[in-house]
């Protein structure tokens, strides 16, 4: 399907000129695959959960009538079904490149105070209560986060967060949106670095990569290797992972023809982490649905969730005692086509103003351990520590 947005030139900009640019209230992202910056709100898209990627097709119809030079709608979903949402049409967007390796970003200083929320050995039983349920059998499988609430002594620049996680690894999807609700004390950012493309569609081609079965990156390279290893012999982290790549092929292939699922997953790394991951490809059967659309039907997947899913959600909601909020959401952008890219808000922050809520979360399934688990959140907090200079506090 051809679209008349896609047929205008695009202005094109110097990645780092893009993320120098981005001010509090913009939308960023940026991936292997380029840019965007967008500013300004033509139109707010609100619609219940399921129904949010008809409200953008048509939101972004009535933006190319209204002469809207790149209608796109962009934004984030929250974890739950009824979580807050904030999605847009931006008056303006801008595209560039992807960033370049070893872009400078000055440090953020000050002084924090850091509270677990858990206490970490609070999580470490609700892992323990989790395999319980595991052996029980009323689960599968459940993915159980923990929340360090970070304020500082003066007010967080979200600007110099954001070239820090664009500098550590501009592979990552990095990202920031505006997701202040009534009530807020001040602008509400989120931002973060995730390594879960949650769905892509360009054209006719669908991709979805999720991971599931983790283990720490360290700094000497050969545990490491031997870590990449471990990984793909663990018939823990393997059963763990299956339960994502089984999910996200079964939704796509209600989508999708031709589609390929690999046998086996690979090791996708970060400077922080090593993950088993599936790379799955498809090509649309019906181009009238949006990447919007495919990730609404994808989330939650068992990366964040669990199998089976409304029992997972419920054991969620009883273990953590912080709420998620965007955490483990959606964050991305759909354009007029339905060309798009959503990816999931994980090593995310929710910022506003002196106050920094970051959340990490763990797989746990039958021979899960609780030790290893907490230990594995630690390690996923680093990705916004060593962003905020506070490597180590987790
Ligand atoms: C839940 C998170 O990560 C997810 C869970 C993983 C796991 O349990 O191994 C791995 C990658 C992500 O899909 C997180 O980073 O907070």
């Amino acid at each position: 399907m051809s679209s008349p947005a896609l047929a205008r030139p695009r202005p094109v900009h110097r990645a780092a000129d893009l993320l120098a640019a981005y001010l509090p209230g913009s939308f960023y992202f940026s991936s292997g695959r380029g840019s965007l910056l967008a500013d300004g709100v033509h139109t707010t898209v609100q619609a219940p959960h399921g129904q949010r990627a008809r409200a953008a097709a048509d939101a972004l119809i009535a933006a190319d009538l209204a002469g809207v030079e790149e209608p796109l709608v962009v934004g984030a979903l929250g974890f739950r079904p009824d979580a807050e949402a904030s999605l847009v049409v931006p008056a303006v967007v801008r595209r560039a490149g992807v960033p370049e390796r070893g872009g400078r970003a000055s440090a953020l200083d000050g002084s924090w105070s850091i509270t677990p929320k858990p206490e970490p050995e609070v999580y470490a039983g609700s892992v323990r209560r989790a395999l319980e349920l595991i052996d029980a059998d009323e689960l599968s499988k459940v993915v159980l986060a923990r929340c360090l609430e970070l304020t500082a002594g003066a007010p967080v620049e979200v600007p110099a967060l954001l070239a820090r996680l664009v500098a550590a690894d501009p592979a990552a999807h990095v990202f920031a949106a505006d997701v202040s609700a009534p009530g807020d004390p001040a602008p509400r950012t989120l931002v973060g670095a995730s390594p879960e493309l949650l769905v892509s569609r360009h054209g006719s081609t669908v991709v979805a990569n999720p991971l599931a079965g983790s283990l720490p990156r360290v700094a000497d390279e050969a545990e490491n290797r031997r870590r990449i290893d471990a990984l793909l012999a663990s018939a823990k982290d393997r059963a763990e992972h299956a339960h994502v790549a089984a999910q996200v092929a079964d939704v796509l292939g209600g989508f999708c023809r031709d589609l390929v699922v690999p046998e086996e997953p690979t090791v996708l790394g970060t400077p922080t982490m090593w993950h088993l991951s599936t790379r799955i490809t498809g090509q649309i059967a019906d181009p009238a649905v949006s990447a919007l659309a495919l990730a609404e039907a994808l989330h939650p997947t068992p990366a964040v969730c669990g199998v089976p899913v409304e029992r997972a959600r419920d054991t969620i909601a009883e273990l953590e005692p912080e709420d998620r909020g965007y955490y483990s959401g959606l964050i991305g952008w759909t354009d007029l086509s339905g060309d798009g890219e959503w990816v999931v808000t994980i090593r995310s922050a929710e910022v506003c103003d002196r106050t920094v809520r970051l959340f990490a979360g763990a797989g746990v399934v039958a021979g899960s351990d609780p030790a290893a688990e907490l230990a594995e959140t630690s390690a996923k907090f680093r990705t916004l520590l060593r962003a905020l200079g506070l490597e180590g506090a987790a």
